[in-house]
């Protein structure tokens, strides 16, 4: 099994790069989200959550997706969790992942985590312009995580800014390629996916 890390900052382009590798690649192929190893709390109250520092590696699961990734490799199936944004909660469900030729796992502080990166054979980082990102995150977030504009506004000042400034940019040295600015970078997924038809001859 190929095992392919794409990181980069919210809103970099990493989900839209992964589609269009996936379209790419003539292989069967697996997909791990950072994005669903959030640790559920529900403990607190959803106001409570709302203000949880979602951008410090201590908020994702970070061991379960390595015991997952381990799971994988070895021929076997895992369960991921299903993550819901609205309300900062994982759902009941599981969705089953199947092992593959290739694996791809992506999320903000995939390289962030000694353990986990050892464990990729190719690292990506989407590299986007911060106010780019900003604004993709702001129409995001509103459309399609329930977000007002006034939260987006406050959770991008006390956390997710100086989380990406603390533990993401300072990641992308650890990358094998670097992106520049995501979806629309033909050539940059163009490489990526060539690069994998040939480990998948070796
Ligand atoms: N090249 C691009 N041009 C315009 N919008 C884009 C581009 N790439 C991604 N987007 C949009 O920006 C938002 C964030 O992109 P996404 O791929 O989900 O980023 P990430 O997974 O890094 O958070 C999405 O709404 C997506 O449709
Ligand atoms: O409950 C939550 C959990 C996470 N977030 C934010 O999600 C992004 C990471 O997702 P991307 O798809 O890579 O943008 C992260 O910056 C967290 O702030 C959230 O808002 N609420």
């Amino acid at each position: 099994m190929i095992v392919l890390g794409i990181a980069g900052g919210t809103g970099s382009g990493k989900t839209t790069v992964t589609g269009a590798i996936l379209e790419k690649v003539n292989a069967h192929t697996s997909l791990l989200e950072q994005d669903a190893y959030y640790r559920d709390m529900p403990e607190l109250s959803l106001d409570e959550r709302a203000k949880v520092n979602y951008d410090h590696p201590d908020a994702i699961e970070f061991s379960l997706l390595i015991q997952h990734i381990k799971t994988l490799k070895k021929g076997l199936p895992i369960a991921q969790p299903i993550y819901d944004f609205t309300n900062h909660l994982r759902k009941k469900e599981t969705t089953t992942v199947k092992p593959a030729r290739i694996l791809i796992v992506e999320g903000i502080l995939i390289f962030a985590i000694p353990e986990l990166r050892e464990l990729f054979d190719m690292k990506i980082f989407v590299d986007t312009d911060d106010d780019e990102r900003l604004l993709r995150r702001i129409s995001r977030d509103m459309e399609e995580r329930g977000r007002s504009f006034e939260s987006v506004q406050e959770q991008y000042r006390k956390t997710v800014k100086p989380m990406h400034l603390e533990f993401v940019e300072p990641s992308k040295r650890y990358a094998d390629v670097i992106i520049p600015r995501g979806g629309g970078n033909n050539v940059g997924i163009d490489m990526v996916a060539s690069r994998l038809q040939y480990l998948l001859t070796l």
